[in-house]
């Protein structure tokens, strides 16, 4: 049965199956004819034979993608409608390859695989089945891959074992993912494995129990497959200097996707309350009709997923419950052998301050230095913890199975998480993707619930949405309501009540207060002090008199329940950063600032989803230490290091890359450090002020009158789209320049931000614009239109009187305005109405700002609203009207070739708008247009800066993203991209 196919048996002949394409083919129409008859009346279960597998089905097969899905729905396995992260396996019967590159590292597998196995009562080995025969057992292989590396963060708090700077990353070891990155005959034997394990699984047999010993870990074998994705990920040899570093580091960073989780979740706690409607669901569904009015006070619900990345593993691997369990990279293995790690552990013992605790002590130069990410409950019997490294887990924990990151996972639960209980309200403080702190007091108020059936309600929903348990604590205030859920964890609740703080805390040992950070907690060590009792039974003069005033009363206060912090569910970022500490090994000072520049990038595109600019630039760099091996112990990991800080303050507040690389290469210069010796590098933005505008092209471009379409004489989008595409070869951009050159623009007389005011359709004229953007707009219609000749009255005098001086006298001499011509507008081109709809507040900013005295103002009239009842059935979930729709073919490609021509480089939002847009165009099956939109795109961005190409192939991932579900496969269109200086792709 290799490659699937079959030769025809002579026998067939006789056995009369020969017409049916020899006995086998026979049994397969058989068989599914069986099923089909089975499922579609019965929908019963015959066997559990592709338990495990999830399959999705690519194109056209035989069997069809329907009999699949009865089959696999019949025997156990699972059939999804599209690609997802759980997806085990790819069925296809061809693929072309450029469709192979993007559909991620699934094994592509021909149909004949699922109906043998079927046939046969257990799962064959899939890679006699592989579509391609140069594929192995981790096709297709993803060209770049590399491992996912730490980042620190801030966001980061929860106590892990002490971890030194040199091994914080998660790094792996290198010697296993090389040999298996190149040798098959490795991936063989672990195929092998996974064979003899599925028989021994489909006969009964749990054959994982394994144990791991001499640094040699039990896998999961069940999904072994994903244990070798990740090390074919991991033997990545690629450095920072690649220019496809970056994004796959923080692709593959499990650090910096719960920091960004943490982040959204933060700010979704933030949108939520903005748009609070007050209707809660989950609330009305248990609210009591009579319900007590007593008030019950503020109650704080501390809410923590247990064992969280384990979790969510589990939820695919119900046969490892009640096991230990590790979520980490490494399968274990010896050390490199040239690299001195021995030298590196001292090294850092050294360094260690008097008094911590050191997880390197079970490490030697054979076991795994791969950190933990988390562990199950049955590990930490055996004494495992988060953070530990994998070598050390083992010799406390030899039974201890190691499962591979699900980052898709983590993403599902956490929204589902937080979704669930904003049902029920949402005064929330969000601490991180699987943890945050609630007041439940209104909740027990209207469902008369007591703490414990709320306790009780809450995690059983939650339990059954997720798949995943957690545990709730519960007190007066945060401090207790988080400390509460120690006792409670794994699987539980337990309420605090107010008379057994102080008992409660008596036992607490000072490490679990979370103000208490690693030098206090020496300190107090060092001071005698252990657990709060001793604090307690101390005197608030001593603490303050050791640790000042205000630290003094915060470890006292803690030390007894007390928390005088209210809960914050406004989130206001302090800061954005972006930091790299794995890769980093730069050949000359031309990478060095090469990758800066990047950064800088990286960490401007950060700051743009937060809808603010910095003032503060710090750099931070971690370099190699005096007397460190040049080699580190991890490959390519930062060693032991030094770190240097150094920020400087701008004048104004900026969001600009090129600014931004402008005083990170000045501190970097002035650093003066070997480019040779680093190992890490941070760019950190502070003092984050709100940017007023969002400062979109698009908008803007759509706001112009000219760009109106005249619907009558227009030919259909998709009818020129096929006449145009001839002509865009040909045009040229000259020919392009002069058409546009003619197009009227007018200023982009957008309102935006508070100052818009409602319903009224001239608004903008009262409102603040950035100066960059009408600087902009009036630097570009000056350029648009040299044709026709602008008069004064053309320009908008209050637009004018916005901009900044300079720009104002340029303008004002250019048109030859009067002096003072703009002033004088300024006071009289208001027009009332408008003003009296403004709230109050900003009314008397305008009027304040115009000079404006207050009898010109009319009272705000009354007015009526009709009652109107209107029984509309209600619309499908409207789509967002982005304006584009509206656009010609022409002015479509007028507003791109703007676009590129007008900003040196592409903003979030224009990308973000844009790629919605021509998603909606999958919805709408406009694939004719999307296409040549694409296709126009990326031929005129080809000599462009690389900012351009990324901002393409971010809508190109867009668009792929709506393509998927609704056609099965991506978009073929170009996505490379051949410049000097970069490489995107
Ligand atoms: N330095 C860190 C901190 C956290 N995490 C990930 C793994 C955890 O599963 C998840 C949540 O962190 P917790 O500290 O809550 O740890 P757990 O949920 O694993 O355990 P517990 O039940 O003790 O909360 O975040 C991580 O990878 N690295």
């Amino acid at each position: 049965m290799r490659g699937g196919r079959r030769k025809r048996n002579d026998d067939d002949d006789e056995n009369g199956f020969a017409q049916w394409g020899g006995y086998m083919e026979a049994k397969k129409a058989k068989l599914m004819e069986q099923y089909r008859e089975q499922t579609v009346k019965s929908a019963e279960k015959v066997s559990d034979v592709l338990k495990g597998i999830a399959i999705f089905v690519n194109g056209y097969t035989k069997p069809s993608s329907e009999e699949l899905k009865i089959l696999m729905a019949e025997h156990g396995g699972v059939f999804h409608t599209y690609q997802v992260a759980s997806t085990t396996h790819i069925i296809a019967s061809m693929l072309p390859n450029v469709k192979i590159s993007k559909l991620g590292n699934v094994p592509i597998v021909k149909p004949g695989w699922i109906v043998d196995s079927i046939t046969l009562g257990r799962v064959l080995d899939y890679s006699n089945y592989l579509l391609y025969s140069n594929q192995s057992r981790t096709q297709p292989k993803l060209k770049h891959y590399m491992k996912s590396a730490d980042v620190q963060s801030k966001n980061i708090t929860k106590s892990r074992p002490i971890s030194p700077d040199l091994f914080e990353s998660n790094e792996f070891d290198e010697e296993v993912e090389f040999k298996l990155s190149e040798s098959t005959e490795d991936e063989m034997k672990i195929s092998k494995i996974i064979d003899s394990k599925r028989v021994l699984e489909n006969n009964g047999i749990n054959a994982l129990t394994k144990t791991a010993y001499e640094g040699k870990i039990s896998i999961d074998e069940s999904k072994s497959k994903s244990v070798l994705e990740n090390n074919s990920i991991n033997a990545s040899t690629k450095t920072a200097s690649d220019p496809s570093f970056l994004a796959e580091f923080y692709n593959n960073s499990r650090l910096h996707l719960i920091a960004t989780l943490g982040a959204e979740f933060k700010q979704l706690v933030n949108d939520m309350r903005e748009k609070n409607t007050g209707k809660y669901p989950g609330l009305e569904a248990i609210t009591k009709r009579e319900v007590n009015n007593k008030s019950v006070g503020s109650i704080v619900m501390h809410i923590d997923m247990d064992c969280f990345f384990v979790s969510v593993g589990l939820r695919s691997r119900p046969e490892l419950r009640g096991l230990p369990v590790a979520v980490t990279h490494s399968k274990g293995g010896p050390s490199r052998s040239n690299v001195d790690r021995r030298r590196e552990i001292e090294m850092y013992v050294e360094r260690l301050p008097e008094g911590a605790d050191c997880r390197l002590e079970a490490i030697d130069n054979n076991s795994s230095l791969s950190e933990i990410a988390s562990c199950s409950y049955e590990a930490r019997k055996c004494g495992v913890k988060n953070g530990m490294f994998m070598g050390a887990a083992l010799k406390l924990c030899p039974n201890l199975k190691a499962i591979p990151y699900d980052f898709e996972g983590y993403k599902q639960v956490s929204s589902i998480l937080y979704k669930t209980i904003s049902e029920y309200t949402l005064d929330i403080e969000a601490v991180s993707c699987d943890e945050m702190y609630v007041d439940i007091g209104n909740i027990l108020q209207k469902t008369s619930f007591t703490v414990q059936e709320w306790a009780g309600h809450i995690r059983s929903v939650i339990k059954a949405r997720t798949g995943c348990p957690c545990s709730t604590g519960f007190g007066a205030n945060r401090l207790q309501a988080r400390l509460a859920t120690k006792r409670a964890k794994p699987d539980g609740q337990y309420y605090l009540k107010p008379e057994l703080v102080e008992d409660y805390m008596s036992e607490m040992p000072l490490s679990e207060l979370p103000g208490v950070g690693r030098a206090t907690l020496i300190k107090l060590k060092n001071l005698g002090f252990e657990t709060c009792k001793d604090i307690q039974e101390s005197s608030l003069t001593v603490l303050q008199k050791e640790f000042g005033s205000k630290s003094g009363e915060s470890i006292w206060d803690q030390s007894h329940g007390v928390d005088k912090k209210a809960l914050c569910y406004e989130h206001e970022r302090k800061s954005v950063s972006a930091e790299v500490n794995y890769g980093i090994r730069f050949k000359n000072e031309e990478e060095a600032l090469t990758f800066l520049q990047r950064l800088s990038v990286e960490v401007k595109n950060r700051l743009l989803e937060t809808g603010m600019k910095a003032r503060g630039v710090t750099l931070k760099l971690m370099v190699r230490a005096e007397n460190a091996p040049t080699e580190t112990a991890k490959y390519l990991g930062h060693g032991v290091c030094d770190s240097l800080t150094r920020s400087v303050m701008l004048p104004t507040a900026t969001e600009d890359s090129q600014v931004i690389y402008r005083e990170i290469k000045g501190i970097y210069e002035k650093l003066k450090q070997p480019y040779q010796d680093l190992r890490g590098v941070g760019i950190q933005l502070t003092r984050l002020e709100k940017a007023v505008v969002m400062n979109s092209f698009m908008k803007s471009f759509l706001s112009k009158p000219s760009t109106k379409v005249e619907t009558k004489k227009d030919v259909s989008f998709q009818q020129k789209s096929i006449i145009k595409e001839k002509t865009f070869k040909e045009d040229t951009t000259i020919n392009e320049e002069n058409k546009e050159n003619t197009i009227e623009v007018k200023p982009p007389m957008r309102a935006s931000g508070r100052g818009r005011p409602r319903g009224s359709k001239n608004g903008t004229k009262l409102v603040r614009k950035s100066s960059n953007e009408l600087s902009n707009y009036f630097k570009s219609t000056q350029k648009d239109r040299p044709k026709v000749k602008q008069s004064k009255c053309d320009i908008d005098l209050n637009v004018l009187n916005e901009l900044p001086e300079d720009i104002r006298k340029e303008i004002i001499k250019e048109y030859n305005l009067d002096k003072g011509e703009e002033t004088k507008v300024a006071s009289t081109n208001i027009e009332e109405t408008v003003l009296n709809e403004l709230p109050d507040d900003i009314r008397k900013e305008v009027m304040q700002e115009y000079k404006l005295e207050t009898k010109t103002l009319k009272a705000k009239p009354e007015t009526r609203i009709p009652e109107i009842k209107i029984d509309e059935p209600k619309p499908e979930k409207r789509k967002k009207d982005t304006g584009f729709a509206s656009l010609n073919y022409d002015n479509f490609k007028t507003m791109l070739r703007n676009w590129f021509k007008h900003e040196s480089e592409p903003k979030l939002v224009d990308v973000n708008m844009l790629g919605e847009y021509l998603k909606e165009l999958v919805s709408s099956r406009k694939i004719e247009q999307l296409h040549t939109i694409l296709k126009f795109f990326h031929r005129n961005i080809s000599n462009l800066h690389c900012n351009w190409h990324e901002a393409y192939l971010t809508i190109l991932k867009t668009v792929q993203e709506g393509m998927i579900p609704i056609y099965g496969h991506p978009l073929h269109i170009p996505k490379t991209f051949e410049c000097v200086k970069h490489s995107c792709d």
